[in-house]
């Protein structure tokens, strides 16, 4: 049988840290991040247009999953760490391979996606986290994709627990609104609210920490008024500490 080897290969944009995960389930948790390149959303406030827009395709680069673990060993100095793959969507990456190798050496693996695309190796992921998109962001969600991700992960292989969020990035009413919606249909689910950060590199020279901080501060005050108490409500602490600052 011809394997065409091209086809395993993993659209990588950047390799970085040892740093925390700025966001969600595992804030503050030490993580190598492992960003892929491509996107099948085009959000209006994404704050990762470079691993997205098919102009930065020359920047990426193709590289197998053993190619791509030795670099994630040599960051974490071959320490088992949490691995946290990201994009772009990498969910349209073949990243099975990747997670197999770093579990037989003790990495563990968490994913940010948006719940576009349902692969059967979210089973093999130990975090899943689901990010669908809400009205600002100019992009329609469908259900049916993100219930299948969920689905999927709640059938863990390997007698493996696949943890699963939610975590809605919120700017307005609108966003909240949906934020609502979610939170009503999978009660199950920890659902995040994230303070969207409305200063991205495409959009300001400077990045307005005192607006994200105000958008904050109206994302409690409205969650309490409604009495929701089962949700958790946070900025991007990578943002707050380096701005738009890229690989960290
Ligand atoms: C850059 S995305 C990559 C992973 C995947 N495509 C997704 O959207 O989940 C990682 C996380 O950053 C969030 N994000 C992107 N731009 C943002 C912004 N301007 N403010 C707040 N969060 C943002 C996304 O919603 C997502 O939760
Ligand atoms: N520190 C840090 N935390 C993050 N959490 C999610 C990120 C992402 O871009 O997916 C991210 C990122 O780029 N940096
Ligand atoms: S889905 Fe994620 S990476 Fe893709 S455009 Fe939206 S925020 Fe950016
Ligand atoms: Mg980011």
């Amino acid at each position: 049988m011809v394997v065409n080897v091209a086809t395993r290969l993993l659209q990588i944009s950047e390799i970085f840290g040892p740093t925390i995960q700025g966001e969600g389930l595992l804030i503050g948790k030490p993580t190598v991040f492992v960003r892929t390149g491509g996107c099948d959303y085009r959000c209006s406030w994404c704050d990762s247009l470079y691993a997205v827009l098919p102009e930065h395709k020359s920047e990426w680069r193709s590289q197998s999953a053993e190619e791509v673990f030795a670099e994630v060993q040599r960051l974490s100095n071959f320490q088992p760490i949490l691995v946290t793959l990201s994009g772009g969507n990498p969910a349209i990456q073949p990243l099975s391979d990747l997670i197999t190798l770093g579990h037989a050496s003790g990495y563990t693996f968490a994913i940010e996606t948006q719940g576009s695309v349902a692969q059967p190796w979210f089973a093999e992921l130990d975090y899943l986290t689901l990010s669908p998109k809400p009205p600002s962001s100019r992009q329609v969600t469908r259900w049916d994709r993100l219930e299948r991700c969920l689905e999927i992960a709640s059938h863990g292989q390997n007698g493996r627990t696949v943890h699963t969020c939610l975590k809605v990035v919120v700017f307005d009413e609108e966003d909240y609104a949906y934020a609502r919606d979610i939170a009503a249909r999978y009660p199950d689910q920890p659902l995040y609210l994230q303070a969207g950060n409305h200063t991205p590199p495409h959009l300001a020279e400077k990045i307005d920490i005192t607006g994200i901080l105000e958008r904050m501060d109206w994302l409690i005050q409205r969650t309490i008024e409604d009495q929701w108490y089962t949700v958790t409500i946070l900025p991007q602490l990578h943002t707050l500490l380096w701005g738009n600052k890229r690989g960290v």
